[in-house]
Parts: C-alpha cells; sequence; structure tokens
C-alpha cells in the first residue's frame, strides 16, 4: 500500500522527529537525497547549470542547501530569491558558501539553464503562486531546463490536490518523509511529473492509519477472489445486473462483460436488454422482471444504460450489497439509502457527483477528495468518484480514502464505466467488501486499459476483454 498524509499530519510527525535529531539534520536530510536525485536526472553534474527558485520558507531552504551540494561538486547554481530579505538564512550563507550566487537577472539564468529547482513553496504554500512569483515560474517552465520541485510542485494545494490559482508544472518531484495526498490527486498530480520519496527518517513517526492510501499490486492480489478446490458457481458468488433500456441495450452487455470477469461464479441479468446480452455471452443467467424473481443473488448492479426504467427501488430494497450507477443515480434518495442495511456502493463520474450535491462539474473536478468525502456522508455509503483520479470513500470518515493508481486517460471512452460497474459489482458478490470491490475494479480496470491500449485508442469492450491479463498481472509477482 502507499500510504498519503495529510500536512497537519506531516507536520505533527516532523515536530515528533526533529525533537530527538541535531537541529537542521532533518533539512540535511531532504536537501541530500534531493541533490543525489537531481544528480541522477543530469548527464553530468560538473558544469551543469542549475537554477534555484527559493521562496521564504523551508522549501526554499531544501533547494539551498542541495544547490550547495550540487555547487560542491562542480556544478554552477545560481539561485533566485523571490523573498530576499526571508530567504532561509543557513541555507543561503552555505550556499553563498559552497560558491553559488544569486542572480541579478532571473530571466537570463533561466533561459540557459539545465535544470531548476522549485523551492518557492512546499506545505506551507496555499492560493497558488503570487504575483510575483508567476513570471518566474513561467520563465522556468517555458525554457529547456527540466524542471523539479522540492517536495511538491509549488501553487498546487498539498492537502487536497486543488489548484486554484497559477501552479508550477514539474517534470519530477522530490518528495520528502512521505507523499502528500495532493500529489496523487488531480488537478495537482498533472503538475508532479514521476514522484520520487526521499528517506528523511519520518515513517516510524507517522500514524499506522494514513489519511489517504493507494493499492498496490500485491495489495491487489491478496484481495482477488481465488476459487478454493471445494468452491461452485454459486459459492463463488452470483452477482444480478438490471441495466440497459430498448435505447441503450449496449450498457447491460458492457456490464455484463464486466460482470463475468470480476470473479463471480454467475452473472444474472435482468431487464429489456436480455436479447442483446444473450446473444453476445450465453453464459449469462436472463431472467424476466421482477428481480426478486430472478434467483438468489450476493450482489446487485443497477443502472447503467437504464434510462428512466424501473429497478433502483427494487434492489435497494433487497438485504445484498447494491451498487448504484449511472442512470440509476439520477435523483437518489440519500434516506432510501441510509436506511439499507446491506452496504451500497455508488459509482458516479464529475457529473453525475456534481448532480447529487446540487454543485457545478466544475467543483467536483477541482475539489475530488472533498467531494468523494461528501458524498459518502450524505448517503451513508461507499463512493467510487470516476475521472482522471478515481477515489473511493467509504462511510467511515476514519477510514482512508483510496486513490487508484491505474487510470489512463484512454479510458475516457463511451461504455467503459459500464464495465467498471459491472466489475465491481462482481467483486462484491464474491464477498469483497465495498471499499475493497471498488478500489480493486478500480485498479484492474486501469491496468486491463494500460495493457489493452498500448498509448492507443480502446473502446469498453477491449478493456472488458483486457481484465484476465490485468488479473494475471496483478497476481504476477
Ligand atoms: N518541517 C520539517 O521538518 C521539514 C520541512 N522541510 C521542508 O519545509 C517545507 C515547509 O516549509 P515551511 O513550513 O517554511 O513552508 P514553505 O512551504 O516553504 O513556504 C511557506 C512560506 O511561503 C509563503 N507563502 C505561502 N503561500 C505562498 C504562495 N502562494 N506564494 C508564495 N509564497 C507563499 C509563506 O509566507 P508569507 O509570505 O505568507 O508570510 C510561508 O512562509 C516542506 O515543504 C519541505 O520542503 C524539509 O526540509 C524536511 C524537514
Ligand atoms: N481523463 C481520464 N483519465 C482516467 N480515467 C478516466 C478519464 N476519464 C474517464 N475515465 C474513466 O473512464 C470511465 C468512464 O466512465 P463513465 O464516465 O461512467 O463512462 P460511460 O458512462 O460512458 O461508461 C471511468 O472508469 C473513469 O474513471
Ligand atoms: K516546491
Amino acid at each position: 500500500m502507499r500510504h498519503a498524509y495529510s500536512v497537519e499530519t506531516v507536520r505533527a510527525a516532523e515536530a515528533e522527529l526533529m525533537a530527538r535529531v541535531p537541529e537542521g539534520a532533518l533539512m540535511q536530510r531532504a536537501a541530500a537525497g534531493l541533490a543525489a536525485a537531481v544528480a541522477g536526472l543530469l548527464p553530468r553534474v560538473y558544469g551543469a547549470r542549475v537554477v534555484l527558485l527559493v521562496g521564504s520558507g523551508d522549501n526554499g531552504g531544501d533547494a539551498l542547501y542541495a544547490g550547495a551540494r550540487l555547487a560542491r561538486r562542480g556544478a554552477a547554481v545560481a539561485a533566485v530569491l523571490l523573498a530576499p530579505d526571508r530567504a532561509h538564512r543557513q541555507g543561503l550563507a552555505a550556499f553563498r558558501k559552497a560558491g553559488g550566487q544569486v542572480a541579478e537577472d532571473p530571466f537570463a539564468v533561466l533561459a540557459v539553464a539545465d535544470v531548476v529547482l522549485d523551492g518557492i513553496t512546499g506545505i506551507g504554500g496555499h492560493g497558488g503562486l503570487r504575483p510575483d512569483a508567476v513570471p518566474v515560474a513561467r520563465a522556468a517552465r517555458g525554457s529547456n531546463a527540466m524542471v523539479v520541485a522540492v517536495d511538491l510542485p509549488s501553487g498546487i494545494e498539498a492537502d487536497t490536490g486543488e489548484v486554484t490559482g497559477e501552479a508550477l508544472r514539474a517534470d519530477a518531484t522530490v518528495t520528502f518523509g512521505t507523499y502528500k495526498q495532493g500529489l496523487l490527486i488531480d488537478p495537482a498530480r498533472e503538475h508532479t511529473g514521476a514522484v520520487r520519496l526521499v528517506d528523511i527518517g519520518l515513517e516510524p513517526h507517522l500514524p499506522s492509519v494514513p489519511d489517504l492510501e493507494a493499492l498496490q499490486h500485491t495489495d491487489v492480489a491478496q484481495l482477488l477472489p481465488v476459487p478454493a478446490a471445494e468452491s461452485d458457481k454459486y459459492r463463488r458468488g452470483v452477482v444480478g445486473v438490471v441495466a440497459g433500456s430498448a435505447r441503450y441495450p449496449g450498457a447491460a452487455v458492457l456490464a455484463v462483460a464486466g460482470a463475468l470477469r470480476g470473479g463471480a461464479g454467475a452473472v444474472r441479468y435482468v431487464g429489456p436488454a436480455a436479447d442483446a446480452v444473450i446473444a453476445r455471452f450465453p453464459e449469462a443467467l436472463v431472467h424476466g422482471w421482477p428481480p426478486s424473481r430472478a434467483g438468489r443473488v450476493q450482489a446487485w448492479v443497477v443502472g447503467p444504460g437504464l434510462g428512466d426504467g424501473p429497478g433502483v427501488q427494487e434492489v435497494l430494497d433487497t438485504d445484498v450489497p447494491v451498487l448504484v450507477d449511472a442512470d440509476g443515480l439520477r435523483g437518489l434518495d440519500p434516506d432510501a439509502v441510509r436506511a439499507r442495511k446491506a452496504p451500497t456502493l455508488l459509482t458516479p463520474h464529475a457529473g453525475e457527483a456534481a448532480a447529487l450535491l446540487g454543485v457545478d462539474r466544475g467543483e467536483v473536478e477541482g475539489a475530488r477528495l472533498g467531494t468523494v468525502r461528501a458524498l459518502a456522508a450524505k448517503y451513508g455509503a461507499t463512493v467510487l468518484l470516476k475521472g482522471s483520479t478515481t477515489l473511493v470513500a467509504g462511510p467511515d470518515e476514519r477510514t482512508p480514502v483510496r486513490v487508484n493508481p491505474t487510470g489512463t486517460s484512454w479510458l475516457a471512452t463511451a461504455g467503459s464505466g459500464d464495465v467498471l460497474s459491472g466489475l465491481a459489482g462482481s467483486l462484491l458478490a464474491a464477498g469483497l467488501a465495498p471499499l475493497d470491490a471498488a478500489s480493486v475494479a478500480a485498479y484492474l480496470h486501469g491496468l486491463a486499459a494500460r495493457l489493452a491500449s498500448h498509448d492507443a485508442p480502446v473502446a469498453a469492450h477491449d478493456v472488458a476483454t483486457a481484465i484476465p491479463r490485468a488479473w494475471r498481472d496483478a497476481r504476477t509477482p
């Protein structure tokens, strides 16, 4: 599991650690890791032209100490001081002593730089870059230099991944001690480039339960339901799908396609697209209306392509886990969901989430973490918020939110969400808890899209077909 923490938690852990080590030791550890990472990105350090963008806080201190280390190895290092009177005092002294120069003309040094270290703001920054920093940041980005963010790209909100003003887009980020939540969530994540974590000894001082977590291959491998010798199709779990309409029969087919590859032993389909489903998937069990007469299932999926058709209330009235997606989410009553005894999993995209909360779509996309938590609280349900960063939150606010690390923008194709809902429903039926079912489904779905895509367009059914490959990949040590 990859863990990320809020700024408050990071600061508390840092304070605890700082009390046990000599003054300045943490910053030295950070700067040493940063300088080593930057050296690794350069063909050679000797003679390289390095520019530091230095703000008024400790983030600038990290940049200055790292700059001093690179200067001692023969790099030509210039510092652009955005707040000359407030630049980190000892860091600046060390930098000067190592032969670093304070730049008279920021734009002149940036024009010929090989690498720029962005030390304008770290976890103390808020509200986007300030006006005086904007032209310098733009010149850095517009140059041929590689931009390396110190701890995080300046201008992003470390806690939420929001970008409320202008932020510097880095090619790489060297972060200290632990991942900050914002590094893993769009739109901030788009600004980080590759993220490298430098160990400064913080780990033992961080709480064991993180604020945000991302599954890795080994976590997924442990959660995937694998049939035992005595398993049969019913014991593996049966998932029911209520989806599709005369207008959108394809959504039913795609949801069933996902469900067939999610680990349940059988898929029952109930709805108006039975002919299309059975034509494509003879292994699906199709039933007439209503869902209650379809035979026992361990989880229901309702909503993809449903239009105005019935089904949502019928499955919410059951005592098994229910996944509600797409059209099923329209006007969904929070009380009806909260009243359920079995778990409910909602899988909105940004537009559907906005409608459920009565806000603009842009607000959802700009503030994904707040949105997914607000929806989970409002409905007392597990919520998977789809999109460029897929997040999953459980109804208990103490449970860490899960962020999916496998997403790819090739998934932005019609019908891929239907495959996801079938897949997640199947994992629910196989017995996974809603948070696990949702986050494992998102993980496999993203991985399947990557495997099927190889950087070329994929169709939703390609994603469904590649799920077994993703499954195998996740289980391969
Ligand atoms: N603590 C530790 O143990 C370790 C910490 N480490 C490092 O310290 C970093 C945190 O340092 P920090 O707390 O000094 O805050 P930091 O992000 O440098 O800057 C905040 C300053 O900037 C200002 N400012 C605010 N918003 C702004 C904006 N939009 N645009 C421009 N300026 C803005 C604001 O000042 P203001 O002008 O508001 O008075 C404030 O003073 C952390 O990210 C890591 O790199 C490592 O060395 C490892 C050990
Ligand atoms: N820019 C993106 N980057 C990564 N994944 C995306 C992006 N846009 C959409 N997706 C994913 O693609 C799927 C689209 O689902 P959805 O919006 O419900 O589409 P549909 O209703 O056509 O099936 C979701 O899994 C979502 O997370
Ligand atoms: K920074």
